[in-house]
């Protein structure tokens, strides 16, 4: 009875495939930040829990679909596949989908000995909503395989999760009847991971250790996303203050050998605001023991490094302001402090009020336990119950805003503070307003926070004479700020090529970095041309950044001639149709048809020639 995680070790997955399969199961993602890869693994949680199954959980790359080629041993996989790009495959994906494809090609049912289930995650804003999934899909049924149940989830409107529930409350009755499975004996809940009091370890001096990040802080390089640097926020500045809050910072990278290039990402790891830390402690009664050491155990891999206490995991580890299911609230409604929290919790999860008084309230864990409760504690929640309904809380990514050759100790960044106004409460991003807290701190204290570096492909051209065009909105502006400044550096010793920036904000004062441009345009003269699109300056008039590059298809089309990169950065639905209009300037500058112009398109992505860099 095990759940295998993620791992790199590709051998195992192909002698688990080989093994007797005939009453296993394995379940595979493609996932790009995490949401289909959370789901996978909540799919084989349950399966475990509900009917005692052994089951592989793992990326779809990582799986060796050459071993079911005309095999004759039955297989079952359950994909969860999450669309990226402009409907396609996410990177974990990809390389699989590519080699599906072009066995597709050969017109043979090469994998007839394959059943399968599809969920597909994507958002109905985009274009190509659940490319990914359907492109999957139909691949498979091609090749012969057979498909068991079929499933998307919308991220739209927040509903991915209550999506994911039907579906799979459906699907799972189907799959366990298939394979003739006995649900184990029937059990409200059982931990998958065990918590247990220990005494304290210390450090040399003395202090008790809290969590295995802070020893972290007193190892050595190499860091990385598992090891993350505890590095300084320096030199911060605001560009626009209160709900708008805009800001840039330099995190000092001075001795620890992590190096990175413009364009690159910075992993910052976020802690928990505090006003929400100390509720969450408040209702589910960790305060009594928050510095409490405990040791996990877990069948599966852990993201918390243990022995560590209550209040470090609640700081640091926990995603406790994670979006909750239907499915969440009716377990949790069996440690409810009372018979009418108990029932009010379940009305709360019930198909009539989820989506109006949960889903769309956004309400967490913690505060619809105290709305159920009429603000009482909740004594008897146990903690691993938390820990794997919360999940982790996971490293944000951050563009680089300045390049190594100006700045190699220290990496910019250009931060805007994630503030919803709901009705009645203000959503707060986790790290965004984490580092401003440290960027802009009330006292002197805390002005550090774990980061990595994460190598990107969004780099400028290696030969630094190609023509480059940019187009950004908002703090989309932060990669090409360090293209820029790399341009700048190899002024001096190369000849450069020509670079447009087609910039998109609200209105001037919304401008961010607005007295480094013209210092650039000084540094750089011609071979930098600035172009703003103030969408709320003129209020009859609306300018948007596809207006002022359609004004100037005729020179970015020369340029693309001859051999400018075409890069793109910033809000994923604002520029969601920007590869559509750069077909459409191809098609109509060159006076071909859109086939061609979508040819065109597709191999200039190929040869890096246009990227996204898109959230
Ligand atoms: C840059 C970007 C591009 C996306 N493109 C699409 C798309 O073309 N079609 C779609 O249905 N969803 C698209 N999505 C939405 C994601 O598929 C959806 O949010 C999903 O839940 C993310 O899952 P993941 O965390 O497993 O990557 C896109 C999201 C991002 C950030």
């Amino acid at each position: 009875m095990e759940i295998i995680g993620a791992r790199d070790d590709r051998n195992t997955v192909s002698n688990y495939c080989s093994s007797d399969s005939s009453d296993m199961l394995t379940i595979l993602y493609g996932s790009q930040t995490g949401s289909a890869k959370k789901l996978a693994f909540q799919f084989a949680n349950e399966l475990l829990e509900k009917y005692n199954k052994k089951i592989l959980v793992d990326a779809i790359d990582s799986y060796d679909f050459s071993l079911l080629i005309d095999s004759a041993q039955k297989t079952t996989i359950i994909f969860f596949v999450s669309s990226y790009g402009e409907g396609e495959q996410c990177d974990n994906a990809s390389k699989t989908f590519k080699y599906l494809s072009e066995l597709c090609s050969e017109n043979r049912q090469h994998l007839k000995s394959l059943r399968y289930g599809l969920f597909g995650l994507g958002n109905a804003a985009f274009d190509i909503y659940q490319g990914a999934s359907r492109d999957f899909k139909n691949c498979l049924s091609q090749l012969g395989s057979t498909l068991l149940d079929y499933g998307e989830g919308n991220d739209e409107k927040g509903e991915l999760l209550e999506d994911y529930i039907r579906w799979k409350n459906q699907f799972m009755p189907t799959l366990a009847e298939y394979f003739r499975w006995e649900p184990s004996k029937a059990r409200i809940y059982r931990p998958t991971i065990l918590v247990s009091e220990v005494s304290p370890r210390r450090h040399a001096n003395g202090e008790i250790v809290s969590s295995l990040r802070d020893l972290n802080a007193l190892d050595k390089p190499p860091y990385h996303i598992a090891k993350p640097f505890r590095a300084r926020f320096v030199n911060s500045q605001k560009f626009t203050n209160g709900q708008r809050c805009q800001f840039h910072c330099e995190v000092s990278l001075e001795g620890c050998r992590m190096k990175y290039k413009a364009g690159d990402h910075l992993g910052v790891y976020p802690t928990n605001r505090p006003e929400d830390v100390s509720r969450f402690m408040f209702v589910f009664c960790l305060g009594q023991k928050a510095e409490q050491v405990i040791q996990l155990r877990s069948e599966f891999p852990l993201w918390i490094p243990s022995p560590t206490t209550y209040k470090a995991i609640v700081e640091h580890y926990l995603n406790i302001n994670s979006a909750i299911s239907s499915q969440m609230l009716q377990t949790l409604a069996n440690f409810a402090p009372s018979d009418i929290s108990k029932d009010r919790l379940l009305i709360l999860s019930s198909r009539e009020s989820f989506t109006k008084e949960v889903v769309d309230k956004r309400l967490t864990l913690w505060e619809a336990a105290l709305e159920a409760s009429d603000g009482h504690p909740w004594p008897d929640v146990p903690f691993c119950f938390l820990l794997e309904s919360l999940g982790k809380l996971e490293p944000r990514y951050y563009s680089i805003a300045s390049s190594e050759l100006l700045y190699p100790d220290e990496a910019h960044l250009t931060v805007k503070c994630q503030r919803e106004q709901l009705k009645d409460k203000i959503i707060y991003g986790v790290c965004s307003n984490y580092i401003e807290s440290i960027c802009f701190p009330e006292s002197e204290q805390g002005q550090t926070a774990p980061v990595f570096v994460r190598k990107s492909g969004f780099k400028p051209p290696l030969n630094g004479d190609r023509p480059m065009i940019m187009v950004c909105v908002g703090t989309g502006i932060a990669p090409f700020r360090g293209f820029v400044q790399h341009r700048i550096a190899l002024s001096a010793t190369h000849n450069i090529g020509k670079m447009f920036l087609f910039y998109g904000c609200r209105d001037e004062s919304d401008i961010l970095y607005p007295n480094e441009w013209p210092e650039y345009s000084k540094a750089l003269g011609s071979k930098l041309s600035v172009h703003f699109a103030l969408s709320r300056e003129d209020p009859i008039r609306k300018t948007y950044v596809q207006d002022i590059i359609l004004q100037r298809s005729k020179e970015i089309h020369e340029l693309l001639e001859q051999g400018a990169y075409f890069y793109v950065c910033g809000d994923a639905i604002k520029l969601s149709k920007m590869s559509k209009l750069i077909r459409q300037i191809i098609m109509q500058r060159k006076g071909i048809s859109e086939e061609e112009a979508s040819k065109t398109l597709k191999q200039l992505k190929l040869n890096g020639r246009y990227q996204e860099d898109l959230w």
